[in-house]
This record gives structure tokens, C-alpha cells and sequence, in this order.
């Protein structure tokens, strides 16, 4: 029979000691929800008492499946439990456990507190069993444990036993200054759990030697049964153990999902990529892409080698397959890329092509010769669909633009203000006709992006479903032959379909302008719009009187 292990996350309570974290009540409400689900078993949920959103979350919590857990510290010295208001104020919690913290290093209750270590014992005592008392499952965090151990074993271990002998169901070692390395780690665990059973012991690791996961998987390798982590490592300085590791290594390695069992299903698991995801967005935060098993670039593959060997048999350069954790695998286009990467991304786009076609080549060396002109279609999907199609000759001729123009002024408003505007005109061939039209914005590349769109003729109702979400300038060398990369990442409306283009001049505003310009042409495409035939050659000067002496100013 396989042993149980019990998830406890902690993100509501120590991953609010994150640094630019700040958790609203509805942030809690949605969080504990999709934790939950996913099949935590111990929730903790803040500390009721400290600040108003923690208090408020315990006065009505979400109903729950998992356990959850309302988080203080033991009482105050030189008071009894009921003469402390904080510690009642954590019993009156509607909490199914009490999560306290005791301090288990001698240095610290000598110093920290002022009282001697005999009394902190009593305190531990006295407070889990007060929280038993009141019908409430009794967890605690033995603060400082690791160094504790190191500094004074035997009376870390007479904390432990303290909070085990008074009822705690879990005896929690903490690594709370996060310097403690896994062999360290598994010495102390099996020193713990050869006199307490290991079923009623914890582990709570900081990350601050990058060791929080490492730390928790040797803790259960050493006997104990329940591990403390947070979603995507958040946590107090250099984070928790990042829960959104451990889940797959627990139940994809063999080592781990033959020995142990948790609450969480294959099936749960395979949400694990938008939980992460959902929770950056949330916080506002950008999605670490190197994440292992949930980031944008855990199962992406750049080398070309790589790609070949993955396009024969994914394990070749995978270790676990990406759709167990709910990801998805990608074959990078780069420099470093050979046929493999380039079929694999027209295959993913719809494209059949043989490996032989000599068209394939042609653009291979294409996407080389560009990106070592500075171009990246790794980050510009649409830029490179559009070259692959061009390649086969699968863009229709949209427009051509003759001549654009941007000026950016400083000057003084009718108010009196200084304002710095931005005005474009820009001349496009469409057919037959000539479009000429200006446009306005806070910057040189809004004003050439109004100027662009205002106007496209047939194209406008395709077209006007377009906006620009992003623009990102990367300058790629420095001094004077410096290039600029612009990243623009545009939104169809109807749909919110996203996708990215890339220009590439030592001028900003052309390659801002060739990024629009595929942008446009990629909607179009898209779109399956025909393109405006040309026959004859008519020039029609556009648009609102307004607008032409703008142009005129110009
Ligand atoms: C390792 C951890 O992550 S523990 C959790 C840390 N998290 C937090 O601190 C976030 C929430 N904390 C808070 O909002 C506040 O610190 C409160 C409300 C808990 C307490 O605020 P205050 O009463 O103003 O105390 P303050 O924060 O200044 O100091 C903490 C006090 O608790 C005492 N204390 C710390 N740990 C313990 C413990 N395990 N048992 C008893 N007392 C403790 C300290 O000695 C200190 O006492 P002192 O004021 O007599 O010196
Ligand atoms: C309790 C806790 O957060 C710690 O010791 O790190």
C-alpha cells in the first residue's frame, strides 16, 4: 500500500509575505477555490487577527473541501491562553485547524522572546492544547528547526515532542531562514522520525539557497508525510518550496508515485499549467517562462537537433510528457534551427510540407539570414507565418505603402500646457487607388498606427477588429551601428486572439512601422480577405478635410 502524503499550501498566508504581493479578499476567496480543486489537503489561509482581509476571510470562509487553516503564533509569555486576545482571536477562527508558530531554536527564545527555555516549552504545551480544546485539528510549525537542531539537538527535539505529546497532529520542521541543504535535511528528518512517527511530521522549507523542493523531497524520503509550499515558490524573502514543482515530481517520478499518494488526481494535475498561470495573472505578475513543468519554455525546443530527435520521439529531450502538468510542447523557430523546427512549426500552423522541398531550404536559410540581422520568430509567430507563407507563395499583394511621415512636436496647449504630440501620414497604393491619411497619438508609432489603420479601404471592416496591445524595443547593439528590434503584440477584438510581429532597422520608427505592417497583413490573411485587384492607375487623395490640412501642416 502506497503512503499518504498531505499537500499544505501556504500561499494565502506566507506567500502574502511575498514581496509586491498584496492579496484582496476576493484574491483569497479565488485562490483557496482553485487550490482546492486542484486537491490540496490543508489550506492556510492567513493569520486572523493581523490584518483586516485575514480577519474578514475567517468571518465567512469559502466552503472547502481541504482543511483550512488559520495561522498565529503560540501565546504571548508571561499570559495564560485565555488572557491572550490574539491567541483567542485565532480560536475563534472558523478554521477546521490552528497552525502555530513555536519557536524551537534556543538562541531564539532566549532572545526573541526573553524567557527561559523552560517556559517556552509550557507555552507550546499550553497552546496546542487550548486549540484541541476548542475542537480544532492542532498543527505547529516548529520555527528555525534546522538551525535549532544544529545548535541544541535536544531541545529542538524537546519542542517537537512538547507539540506532539500535548495533541498536535502535526509536528512541522521548519527550514525558516532557508540555509539549510537537502543532505542536512535528510539527517535531521530521520533523526526526528526515528522518535516521533513520521506520520504526524511536516516540512516547511524557505528557498533561499534555491533548495525549497530539493529540501522537501528528501524530508519525505526520510520519513515525514506532510509538505508546506506555495504556488510558484511565493513566500517570505527568497520564497517557499514551489508546490507547483513538487505536485508532478510526486506523482510522475517513479521513485515518488510508486511509494507515495496524494489527493491529487492525473486528471487535476493536468490543469496544473492554468492554475500557474491564473495565479500570475491574478497577481499581475509575468509568468515565469522557465518554470519547470508549467513554464512557457519547459517543453520548448530551440536546438535543431533537439527538434529532430523530439519529432521522432518526444521523450528523446522530454522528461515527463508536457500535457501531464497540461502544457504544451513547441518547436522553436531561431538560428538555431534546423528543418525539424521549421516543419514542425508549419505543421502547427497548418502547413504541409515535404522535408525534401527545396522550398523548405530556401527558407531555412532565410529565417538564418534574418536573424542574424537581428529578427527573433521564436517571439514573432505571426511574422514568421507570414514569411513561411510568402516563401510558398500564399500571401496575397494586400497594399503597398509609397511613403509614410511622422513628426513629433512639443508645444503649448490651449491651456497653456506643454504637450509633446505625435502625427503621421501615411500613403498606401490599394488596388487602383491611393489612401492617403494622418493620424494622431502619444507616440510616434500610435500616431503611425492610427494614420495606417484610419483608412485601408476594403480591408477597414477586417482591419478594424485589430489593436495593439504591446510594443516592445529591445536595441541590439550598441553605438552607432546600433540595430532596434521591435516586438509589437497585437489583439483580435471578436476573439481576443493574440499574436506577435517583429520589424528590425537601426531606425525605431521603421522597424516599429514593418511590425505593423505584418500585423495588418497577418489579420488580413487570417481573415481570408481577397485582395483589392489592380488594373489602372488612379490617384484619389482621401479622407476629411481635417485630415488633409494635417497633412498640408505637415
Ligand atoms: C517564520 C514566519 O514566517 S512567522 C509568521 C510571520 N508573519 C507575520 O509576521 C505576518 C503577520 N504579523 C503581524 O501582522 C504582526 O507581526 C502581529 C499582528 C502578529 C504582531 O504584531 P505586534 O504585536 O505589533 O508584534 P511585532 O510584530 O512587533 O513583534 C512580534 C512579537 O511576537 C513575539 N513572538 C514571535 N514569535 C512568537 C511565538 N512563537 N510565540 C510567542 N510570541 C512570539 C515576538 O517576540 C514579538 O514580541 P515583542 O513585541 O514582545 O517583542
Ligand atoms: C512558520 C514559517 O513560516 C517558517 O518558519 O518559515
Amino acid at each position: 500500500m502506497k503512503k499518504r502524503l498531505y499537500l499544505f499550501d501556504t500561499t494565502l498566508r506566507d506567500g502574502a509575505q511575498t514581496l509586491g504581493v498584496d492579496f484582496s479578499l476576493e484574491d483569497k476567496h479565488l485562490i483557496a477555490k482553485r487550490l482546492d480543486v486542484l486537491g490540496i489537503d490543508y489550506i492556510e489561509g492567513g493569520y486572523p487577527g493581523a490584518n483586516p482581509v485575514d480577519t474578514a476571510f475567517f468571518e465567512a470562509p469559502p466552503k472547502l473541501s481541504a482543511k483550512l487553516v488559520a495561522f498565529g503564533m503560540t501565546k504571548r509569555a508571561g499570559r495564560s491562553t485565555s488572557n491572550d486576545p490574539g491567541f483567542q482571536q485565532l480560536l475563534s477562527a472558523k478554521a477546521d485547524a490552528v497552525c502555530l508558530v513555536a519557536k524551537s531554536w534556543d538562541f531564539h527564545v532566549d532572545l526573541q522572546l526573553g524567557i527561559t527555555l523552560d517556559e517556552n516549552l509550557d507555552a507550546i504545551r499550553a497552546s496546542v492544547a487550548a486549540v484541541v480544546e476548542r475542537g480544532r485539528e492542532s498543527i505547529i510549525d516548529c520555527e528555525h528547526f534546522f538551525d535549532g537542531y544544529k545548535a541544541n539537538p535536544d531541545y529542538a527535539l524537546a519542542c517537537a515532542k512538547a507539540a506532539y505529546e500535548a495533541g498536535a497532529r502535526w509536528v512541522v520542521l521548519c527550514d525558516t531562514n532557508g540555509g539549510t541543504l537537502p543532505h542536512e535535511v535528510a539527517k535531521i528528518v530521520a533523526a526526528v522520525t526515528s522518535v516521533l512517527p513520521g506520520d504526524h511530521i511536516g516540512i516547511h522549507a524557505h528557498n533561499d539557497t534555491e533548495q525549497g523542493v530539493a529540501n522537501s523531497l528528501a524530508s519525505v524520503l526520510s520519513g515525514a508525510c506532510q509538505i508546506q509550499g506555495t504556488l510558484n515558490g511565493l513566500g517570505e524573502r527568497c520564497g517557499n518550496a514551489n508546490l507547483t514543482s513538487i505536485i508532478p515530481t510526486l506523482l510522475l517520478k517513479d521513485d515518488f508515485a510508486g511509494v507515495f499518494e496524494t489527493r491529487v488526481t492525473p486528471a487535476a494535475l493536468k490543469t496544473l499549467t492554468s492554475v500557474s498561470r491564473q495565479f500570475d495573472e491574478l497577481m499581475n505578475r509575468q509568468p515565469n517562462r522557465h518554470a519547470p513543468y508549467v513554464g512557457e519554455s519547459a517543453f520548448a525546443h530551440k536546438g535543431g537537433i533537439h527538434a529532430s530527435a523530439v519529432n521522432k520521439e518526444p521523450k528523446s529531450y522530454e522528461h515527463v510528457p508536457p500535457e501531464s502538468v497540461g502544457n504544451a510542447r513547441k518547436l522553436l523557430v531561431s538560428n538555431q534551427a534546423g528543418r525539424s523546427n521549421i516543419l514542425a512549426e508549419l505543421a502547427r500552423i497548418g502547413m504541409e510540407v515535404a522535408k525534401d522541398d527545396p522550398r523548405l531550404a530556401a527558407l531555412l536559410d532565410d529565417v538564418k539570414i534574418r536573424e542574424a540581422q537581428g529578427y527573433a520568430y521564436e517571439a514573432a509567430d505571426a511574422s514568421f507565418e507570414l514569411l513561411a507563407r510568402r516563401a510558398l507563395g500564399e500571401v496575397p499583394d494586400y497594399f503597398d505603402v509609397d511613403q509614410f511621415r511622422v513628426m513629433v512636436e512639443r508645444r503649448h496647449n490651449a491651456k497653456g500646457e506643454l504637450v509633446t504630440v505625435s502625427e503621421a501620414v501615411v500613403k498606401v497604393r490599394i488596388g487602383d487607388d491611393v489612401l492617403m491619411n494622418a493620424g494622431e497619438g502619444n507616440g510616434p508609432v500610435h500616431a503611425l498606427d492610427q494614420a495606417l489603420r484610419k483608412d485601408l479601404g476594403a480591408y477597414q471592416p477586417s482591419i478594424q477588429d485589430l489593436e495593439l496591445v504591446d510594443f516592445r524595443v529591445r536595441i541590439l547593439t550598441g553605438g552607432t551601428d546600433a540595430v532596434t528590434r521591435v516586438l509589437i503584440e497585437c489583439r483580435e477584438k471578436s476573439t481576443g486572439e493574440r499574436w506577435f510581429t517583429v520589424g528590425v532597422s537601426p531606425n525605431i520608427v521603421d522597424a516599429s512601422f514593418e511590425a505593423l505592417l505584418d500585423s495588418v497583413n497577418f489579420k488580413l490573411l487570417k481573415d481570408g480577405v481577397a485582395a483589392v485587384a489592380r488594373t489602372e492607375s488612379v490617384v484619389r487623395f482621401d479622407g476629411a478635410a481635417v485630415r488633409r490640412s494635417q497633412v498640408e501642416r505637415i
